[in-house]
C-alpha cells in the first residue's frame, strides 16, 4: 500500500538546478507541470509552497546514496533501517544503497531481501541493499552473487566495504561475476598489511602526536591493481572513498586509459584534514583517515573535473560508548546523511567550483547510473518522470549539532559548525518525506519502487 499520488503539491518559484524561477506541479507521483509562474494548472486542492523572499529555492533531482552504513540487522543500537532512512530523507535523499557489513552479513539472497522490504516498509527512501562480495566479509569465498542479483532486492553493487576484497585472485573471480548481471564490485581500498594497527592518516601529525599511521599507499597500491584488473577482465570497478592526491591521479589515469572505473569522495574527505586529530577526540576517527590538505584539494579538483563520479556519505553511526572512548579503542566512522548537501555547496558550489546541475550530476545522476537504479532515480526534472525531489535553501544557515539530528547516532565531525544550506522538502514520487525542514512521520509501506521486484 502506498499513500502517494493523493496530496498534489505546486512548487511556487522554485529555480530547478538553480535556473530560473518557475512553478512546478507534482500529481499522481509525477511532475505534472513545469513553467512560469501563472501558466501551469494546478489541481484543486493542491498544496502550496512558496520560496519566499531572496533568490529562491533549488530544486535538485532527489538525491540518491551509493554507500550508507544502515546497522540493521545486528547493530540496531547504532541505527536501524526506519531512523537511518529517515535521516537520508531529512539530508535530502531518495534512494540509499545500504552497505552489507550487517550482522548476519548482507551475503545472501535472504538477507538482502531482508533488508530491502524493511526499507519499503519505513516508505522513507528507496533501499537498495549492497551485497557482500565474500562469506561474512571473509575474504576467503566468495558469495552468492548471482542469488542476490535474482532475489526480490535485486543488488547490483557488491561490496566487502569495512574490509577489503585483499586476495587478487578473489577480486578478479568477482569482477568477473558480477558481468553476468551488469554488476560492479565498490571496492574499500586497504592493504591490509600496509594499515595493520592503524589509526589515522600517516604524516607529520601521526608523526608528532605518536598515533600509528594508514599511509596513502596502502589505499592507491589497492586502486592501481584493480583498475588494472578490471581493464584485464572488461569489467565495471567503483572505487568507494577515495581519500588521497595520489588515489585522484590513478583514476585519472585509469579513465583516460578507458578503463570502467568510477570514484566516490566522502563529503568529510572534501573539507576535513588529519590536523583534528591532534586532540584526540573519536569523532574524528574515520577509515579512510582524514588526509591533509594537499590531499582536500586533490579530491576537490577531482570532483569538479569529473575524475571523481559521486559524492557518497559513507554514513557510518557509532552508538555513545563506541565512539565516546579512548582514540585507540574508540570505531572508526562518522554520520554524513543530514550534512552531505551542506558540505558540497559549502566545499564546491560557494567557492565556484561546481553549479547546482553539477551537484545533481554528483548526488543524484552518477550514483544512480553506477548503481543502475535509473528506471526511478537520478532522472531529470521535467514532466512526466517520477517526482523523486529535493528542495534546497542555499541561503540557509545551520548550526550542526549531532543530538538534534534525526540518525539515531550523534557521531558528526560537523558538530559546532555552522554549515550552509538546508533541505526544505524532500518528495518520494510525490509523496512529501519532508516537508518544512521537518520530516513528515506516519508514512507507509511503499511498495513501488520501480527498479524492485515487485513492481
Ligand atoms: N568508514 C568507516 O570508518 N567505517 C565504516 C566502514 C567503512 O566504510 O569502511 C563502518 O561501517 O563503520
Ligand atoms: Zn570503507
Ligand atoms: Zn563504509
Amino acid at each position: 500500500m502506498s499513500t502517494a499520488s493523493t496530496t498534489a503539491y505546486v512548487l511556487r518559484g522554485v529555480r530547478p538546478y538553480g535556473t530560473d524561477p518557475v512553478d512546478v506541479v507534482l500529481a499522481d507521483g509525477v511532475i505534472a507541470a513545469i513553467g512560469a509562474a501563472g501558466t501551469v494548472d494546478v489541481p484543486e486542492g493542491a498544496t502550496e509552497l512558496a520560496a519566499g523572499d531572496g533568490p529562491g529555492l533549488v530544486l535538485l533531482p532527489g538525491l540518491v546514496d551509493l554507500h550508507t552504513h544502515l546497522r540493521e540487522p545486528g547493530r540496531e543500537d547504532a541505527e536501524t533501517v526506519f531512523s537511518g532512512t529517515r535521516a537520508a530523507a531529512a539530508g535530502g535523499f531518495t534512494a540509499v544503497h545500504a552497505m552489507a557489513n550487517t550482522t548476519p552479513t548482507q551475503d545472501t539472497a535472504g538477507v538482502v531481501e531482508q533488508v530491502y522490504r524493511l526499507g519499503q516498509e519505513a516508505g522513507w527512501v528507496d533501499v537498495h541493499p549492497v551485497g557482500a562480495v565474500t562469506v561474512g566479509l571473509g575474504g576467503e569465498k566468495l558469495a552468492e552473487l548471482g542469488a542476490m542479483a535474482d532475489s526480490a532486492a535485486r543488488v547490483r553493487v557488491f561490496s566487502d566495504d569495512g574490509k577489503c576484497v585483499h586476495d587478487p585472485v578473489l577480486m578478479r573471480r568477482a569482477l568477473e561475476y558480477v558481468k553476468a548481471f551488469d554488476g560492479v564490485v565498490a571496492q574499500h581500498a586497504q592493504e591490509p598489511r600496509l594499515t595493520e594497527g592503524a589509526q589515522m592518516n600517516e604524516g607529520v601529525v601521526s608523526a608528532q602526536i605518536g598515533l600509528t599511521g594508514w599511509p596513502a599507499v596502502a589505499e592507491e597500491s589497492i586502486i592501481a591493481r584493480d583498475v588494472l584488473l578490471a581493464e584485464h577482465v572488461g569489467s565495471r570497478l567503483h572505487v568507494c572513498h577515495l581519500s588521497t592526491a595520489g588515489s585522484v591521479e590513478i583514476i585519472r589515469w585509469a579513465k583516460g586509459r578507458g578503463i570502467d572505473v568510477t570514484a566516490e569522495v566522502t563529503p568529510h574527505h572534501l573539507v576535513l584534514t588529519d590536523d583534528l586529530a591532534r586532540d584526540y577526540d573519536p569523532v574524528f576517527k574515520v577509515n579512510p583517515p582524514l588526509r591533509t590538505a594537499k590531499d582536500v584539494e586533490a579530491v576537490r579538483e577531482g570532483l569538479a573535473d569529473g575524475t571523481i563520479d559521486i559524492v557518497a556519505t559513507d554514513h557510518a553511526p557509532h552508538p555513545v560508548e563506541d565512539k565516546d572512548c579512548e582514540w585507540s579503542s574508540a570505531a572508526f566512522g562518522m554520520t554524513g546523511l543530514e550534512t552531505a548537501l551542506s558540505v558540497v555547496q559549502q566545499t564546491m558550489v560557494d567557492t565556484g567550483r561546481m553549479t547546482w546541475a553539477d551537484v545533481a550530476r554528483v548526488l543524484s545522476e552518477n550514483p544512480s547510473r553506477i548503481g543502475r537504479i535509473t528506471q526511478s532515480q537520478g532522472r531529470p526534472v521535467a514532466v512526466g518522470e517520477p517526482a523523486n525531489l529535493t528542495l534546497v535553501d542555499p541561503d540557509a544557515i545551520r548550526a550542526i549539532d549531532g543530538r538534534t539530528q534525526v540518525t539515531a547516532s550523534d557521531n558528526t565531525p560537523f558538530a559546532g559548525m555552522e554549515l550552509p544550506g538546508r533541505v526544505v522538502a524532500t518528495f518520494l514520487r510525490g509523496r512529501a518525506t519532508v516537508l518544512d525542514g521537518t520530516v513528515v512521520d506516519g508514512t507507509v509501506i511503499d511498495d513501488k519502487n520501480l527498479e524492485g521486484a515487485t513492481r
